[in-house]
């Protein structure tokens, strides 16, 4: 195997192992993938302006998020059916995440049950939802994320339904066989396109999360937030936190690269909440960067599907030990002693 010394190593590792379809899959973005691009040329643009004489040795990386010690200030984000990369599917990304420990963020979409993802994990595990129509489903689904002791649901708001992936569509991608969402009470599932036009929620609005405040008690944050107006709804709302985020590129060719929309959502937060940003993150001066603008912690998607390709629970150990390093030189190497204290949990819920 050649040498894996960066998070690009891992992807082109990766792309020579996993099938051309699932290869796809994983890094196809909408339309003509304009956003999925800006994420990354946001990032290659970006430079924060180093301190000097700060008499650091070795930056502390930890950080607090939701009343949870984070050991970094990165996740793994929610991606969908780990099981098509490599076959322990989400335990091996757990166990992987378990080392450093990395938070964990789980898919709605998993492909194994909830309970075995929690037995091996070792951070702070948290899930992903999707709204479904049928609100008995995502009952069903955050009844098992509470049985498997999950600490916060993350809301995704930027997919009403999966959008036109045309990698996808120019291949025909069904869900290799015994691929299942099986956290769900209806767990066949062919075509993710399809399924999500027919399951999710077609007109979801800000009562969904009253709803969902009536029941569940776990902490509620909103991922896929781009404008600042809504970033102060869901804080007026009573979400525990906010993740900017565009999906990766994959729902919305034109959303502006994630990066970029940062700066103006964390100064309409003003601290009343954590502000997470995902897209585009691939080494630890991104890391750096995001949180320069005012992020207080991180998602990386993609890179943990290339560990997991690469090397199952070893490989994504590989990617976060990698990206843990980068982030403490880059700390070290800038004169930021430490990560910046989040906002504690918002205290009144009042919706507007
Ligand atoms: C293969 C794949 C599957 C994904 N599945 C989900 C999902 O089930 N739920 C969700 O909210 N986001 C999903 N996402 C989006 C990620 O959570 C995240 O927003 C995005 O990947 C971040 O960008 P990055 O890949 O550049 O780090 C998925 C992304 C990928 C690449
Ligand atoms: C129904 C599958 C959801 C996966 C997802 O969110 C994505 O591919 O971006």
């Amino acid at each position: 195997m050649t040498s894996l010394l960066t998070l690009h190593d891992y992807a082109a590792e990766a792309s020579r192992r996993l099938s051309p379809p699932v290869w796809d899959f994983i890094e196809g973005g909408q339309g003509d993938e304009r956003s999925l691009r800006a994420n990354r040329e946001a990032f290659e643009r970006a430079t924060v302006v180093p301190r000097v004489l700060t008499g650091t040795a070795e930056p502390e990386t930890g950080t607090r998020i939701l009343g949870a010690d984070w050991a970094v200030p990165f996740a793994i984000a929610p991606t969908a059916f780990h099981a098509m990369v490599h076959p322990d599917g989400e335990r091996a990304t757990a166990r992987g995440a378990a080392a450093l420990p990395v938070p964990y963020v789980v898919s709605t979409m998993a492909s194994v049950p909830f309970a075995d993802i929690a037995a091996v994990a070792g951070g702070p595990l948290w899930l992903q939802l999707y709204a479904f129509a049928d609100r008995g489903v995502t009952r069903h689904v955050i009844g098992q994320a509470e049985a498997a002791g999950m600490g916060a649901l993350m809301l995704t708001v930027d997919a009403p339904r999966l959008a036109r992936r045309l990698r996808d569509l120019r291949r025909d991608f069904r869900l290799p066989p015994g691929i299942r969402a099986v956290n769900l009470p209806d767990a066949d599932l062919v075509s993710p396109g399809e399924h999500s036009r027919r399951a999710f929620a077609p007109a979801l609005d800000w009562g969904e999360l009253a709803w969902l405040r009536s029941v569940t008690e776990l902490p509620l944050l909103v991922k896929g937030v781009a404008a600042a107006e809504d970033a102060a709804l869901a804080v007026a709302h009573g979400v525990d936190g906010i993740v900017v985020s565009n999906h990766g590129g994959r729902q919305f060719s034109a959303a502006p690269a994630t990066l970029d929309l940062l700066p103006a959502v964390v100064d309409r937060v003003a601290g009343a909440v954590p502000v997470l940003l995902d897209g585009g993150i691939r080494g630890g001066s991104d890391v750096l960067v995001a949180l320069d603008r005012g992020a207080d912690a991180v998602l990386v998607g993609r890179p943990v599907l290339h560990g997991l390709a690469v090397g199952g629970a070893g490989g994504v150990r590989g990617v976060l030990d990698l990206l843990a390093e980068e982030l403490s030189e880059a700390m070290l190497m800038a004169g930021r002693p430490r990560v910046r204290p989040a906002p504690a949990r918002s205290p009144v819920p009042s919706p507007a």
